[in-house]
């Protein structure tokens, strides 16, 4: 079976002439060349060719709600006509401010920034300006965005890549990075002994899912919350995939551990452009303009994305988390099911919407072991999908979501599809 892709092809040799790889992100690029959309509604992707897919990428996280949801639309053109960037504060920024202090519980205070990148620099930044300490810890594989102070064994594209070490950033600035592996507490120990006192913080994505979807070991977070604590380390979850996707209060809720600060994005801007910082008062007030920490930015807190944002935080009900959960279950069952039924080695691991299938023998519990994964089959897999109409992220190192739009007439195409696609892998 041979997916059309005329059109698509025609287009990425045009944009290869002027957009590095034919794309603006690393993720969306795979040989020998990605489709190009067309449009969006509900679950679906429509390609240049005519071709739908049911989409399990969801633009990388923040598709929640299905693609061209009614209530945002109507929402965003009611302030496209009132303008959309005034450089002055509005009311409306209060308002989602509020809905997420009142979510997030480590949130006293919040400030929007425009992506998931510039939330986890200023956070790190703020860490640095209140502890007065240089060196920062992040596990290996986690991706935190494209910036100098966490671009080393990073996941996501730059593993996808294979350049999870990015060039152009000085030694000066990585020195600081201390990288150590997830899932291992005697790691987070020893570094902590040799670097005492000498750490402003540790950031960590709760769950990771930059490296497929790596669930934390009974007890982790616990253990990182207590230490952090005994060791004047501030503990950052970047919440960015997590928020608003694990529960109504991200994976602080889902787990019952509270940060000193995180970071939001994706879903938070309901398919536009957003950051968030929260945490504590007294941490967040040493943000400019009260405190000396400088972070701004021109589309900070913009009404369109702010619009946004208060449509979407208002349609994840309880019925949203349950049915995108168990609707995740399924599928990440069905993998399970086929993966044995074909005699296939593979593990598979969801938590609330999100999930990812391994082609690995082995228990994947932190970067390493995910990286032994069978990549070429991941791609087989992957491909086999998409000629059957399902989209899953071209890539072992990305994670799947669920949206509300995947009802169980989707769940079902999907099921007979990945049988399909079993039978030949
Ligand atoms: C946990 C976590 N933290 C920070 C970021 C960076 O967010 P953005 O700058 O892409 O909005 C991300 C971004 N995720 C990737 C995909 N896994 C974004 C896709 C892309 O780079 O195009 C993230 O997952």
């Amino acid at each position: 079976m041979v997916l059309k892709m005329d059109r698509s092809n025609e287009l990425f040799e045009e944009a290869k002439k002027y957009l590095v790889g034919g794309v603006n992100s690393p993720v969306r690029y795979f040989k020998p060349y990605p489709f190009f959309v067309e449009k969006a509604k509900d679950c679906y992707l429509f390609d240049v060719d005519g071709n739908c897919y049911i989409d399990y990428c969801l633009a990388y996280g923040p598709m929640v709600l299905g693609h061209a949801n009614e209530k945002i639309i109507e929402a965003v053109k009611e302030q496209l006509e009132l303008g959309s960037a005034y450089g002055c504060p509005t009311e409306k920024e209060i308002i989602l401010a509020k809905e997420v202090v009142k979510r997030v519980p480590c949130a006293e205070m919040v400030r929007f920034v425009n992506s998931g990148t510039e939330a986890t620099m200023s956070a790190i930044r703020l860490a640095r300006g209140v502890t007065g300490r240089k060196k920062i810890i992040k596990f290996d594989g986690a991706y935190h965005g494209a910036h100098d102070y966490v671009l080393v064994k990073s996941g996501s594209g730059a593993l996808t890549h294979g350049h999870p070490n990015s060039p152009g950033i000085p030694e000066e600035t990585t020195k600081n990075t201390i990288l150590i592996p997830f899932n291992d507490e005697d790691a987070v120990k020893k570094a902590i002994n040799e670097n005492k006192d000498e750490i402003a913080c540790i950031i960590v994505e709760p769950v990771m899912g930059n490296v497929g979807c790596i669930l934390p070991k009974d007890g982790y977070l616990e253990f990182l919350r207590e230490i952090t604590e005994e060791n004047g380390i501030l503990l950052i979850f970047d919440e960015v995939i997590t928020g608003f996707r694990l529960a109504k209060g991200g994976a602080q809720e889902y787990f019952g551990v509270v940060p000193d600060i995180a970071t939001l994005g994706k879903i938070l801007g309901g398919g536009f452009p957003i950051g968030a910082i929260v945490g504590r008062r007294e941490i967040m007030e040493q943000f400019s303009p009260l405190g000396a920490i400088y972070q701004a930015g021109t589309f900070n807190g913009n009404p369109i994305s702010i619009t946004a944002g208060i449509a979407t935080l208002e349609q994840l009900d309880d019925r949203f988390y349950k049915e995108t959960a168990r609707t995740a279950k399924i599928l990440a069952d069905t993998l399970r099911e086929l993966a044995d039924k074909y005699n296939i080695p593979a593990k598979v691991y969801n938590i609330a919407s999100m999930f990812q299938i391994y082609f690995n023998d082995k228990e994947v519990v932190n970067y390493e072991i995910a990286k032994q994964s069978d990549v070429e089959r991941f791609m087989k897999y992957f491909w086999g999908l998409l000629e059957r109409g399902v989209f899953v992220p071209p890539s072992q190192f990305e994670c799947c979501f669920t949206s509300i739009k995947h009802d169980d007439e989707v769940i079902d195409k999907t099921i007979n599809a990945m049988e399909e696609v079993f039978k030949s892998l």
